[in-house]
């Protein structure tokens, strides 16, 4: 891990987690940033441990906390997939703390949605429900195609995920659903199908479609399927390693370091 003191500090929160813990050895490999900081749940069984120990290797000096703000006052920036209402506090305390705060959480809401856009006022925020440079090249290329097709193309989107996954449609699904609608200058939250059980009717025309299949170890899967009468297209994203998703976040919080408050995501990061 390198210790170059010039370098941005990072902090990872959910550092247990599976993101958590792909961040740790991303930042650990990478020559521009250095890992300040590792913060866990209240009651989880890491804090008070080296990080590096917890991880089951040699010793890093990063003790693992559950208090955030001390973490972040050490930091340039804080790299959180964690959950909506730990990513809600986690907001606040990186503006306080004036750190870059990089948000991959899905699963939010409104009233967690308006309290970031809160915290971006006086911060820099990068959300986005997928921080892969492929899905954020895929959120373009449907919005242009759902731009050139009319209405006789249903969208329908399929998306798969692992068995621990607790939220759906995955925000990556969101992300292709809120472009496909763009590129047919609708507002996505009218024509949203997330939720299809029993007499449901015939499919509406016009609405965009989703299902979420949960099951083993898949990383992440995703079908923007355009269906029409006597053909189909299918425009696919396959994630097979979560590294993907780190260093697309360790751009993020690099990216970060010179921009003014507000809130940005990977499309600004990426030059999309
Ligand atoms: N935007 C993107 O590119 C990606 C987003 N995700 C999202 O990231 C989130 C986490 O995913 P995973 O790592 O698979 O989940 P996970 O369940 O393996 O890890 C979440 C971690 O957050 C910790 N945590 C929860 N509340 C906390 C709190 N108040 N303080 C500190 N730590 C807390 C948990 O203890 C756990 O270690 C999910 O919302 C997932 O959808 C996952 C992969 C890519
Ligand atoms: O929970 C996950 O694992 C993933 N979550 C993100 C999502 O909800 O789209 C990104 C990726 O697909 C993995």
């Amino acid at each position: 891990m390198t210790d170059n003191q010039d370098l941005p500090g990072i902090v990872v929160t959910g550092v247990s987690g599976r993101m958590g813990q792909m961040l740790v050895k991303t930042i650990r490999d990478s020559e521009r940033a250095r890992l300040v900081g590792a913060v866990e749940r209240t009651g989880h069984d890491w804090i008070g441990r080296d990080l590096g120990q917890a991880m089951g290797g040699a010793a890093t000096g990063v003790i693992v906390t559950d208090d955030p703000l001390e973490a972040f006052a050490k930091a340039q920036a804080v790299i959180d997939f964690t959950a909506p209402a730990a990513t809600v506090e986690f907001a606040a305390l990186a503006a306080q703390a004036r750190a870059v705060h990089v948000i991959g959480t899905t699963g939010m809401e409104e009233t967690h949605l308006a309290k970031v856009k809160a915290a971006a006022r006086h911060a820099v925020i990068v959300r986005a429900g997928n921080m892969s440079l492929g899905v954020n090249l895929l959120t373009q290329l449907t919005k242009k195609v759902a731009a050139a097709l009319d209405a006789d193309w249903d969208i329908e989107i399929v998306e798969a995920h692992h068995r621990h996954k607790v939220d759906a449609p995955s925000g990556t699904a969101l992300m292709l659903g809120e472009a496909a609608a763009e590129g047919r200058r609708l507002n996505f939250p009218d024509i949203r199908d997330a939720a299809r059980e029993g007499i449901t009717g015939a499919r509406q025309r016009g609405h965009i479609g989703f299902s979420a299949i949960r099951g083993g170890d898949v990383v992440g899967e995703h079908d923007v399927i355009f269906a029409a009468d006597g053909e189909r297209i299918v425009l696919r994203h396959l994630a097979t390693d979560r590294s993907i998703f780190a260093r697309g976040a360790l751009k993020a919080a690099l990216w970060g370091q010179d921009k003014k408050p507000g809130e940005y995501d990977m499309l600004d990061v990426l030059g999309l």
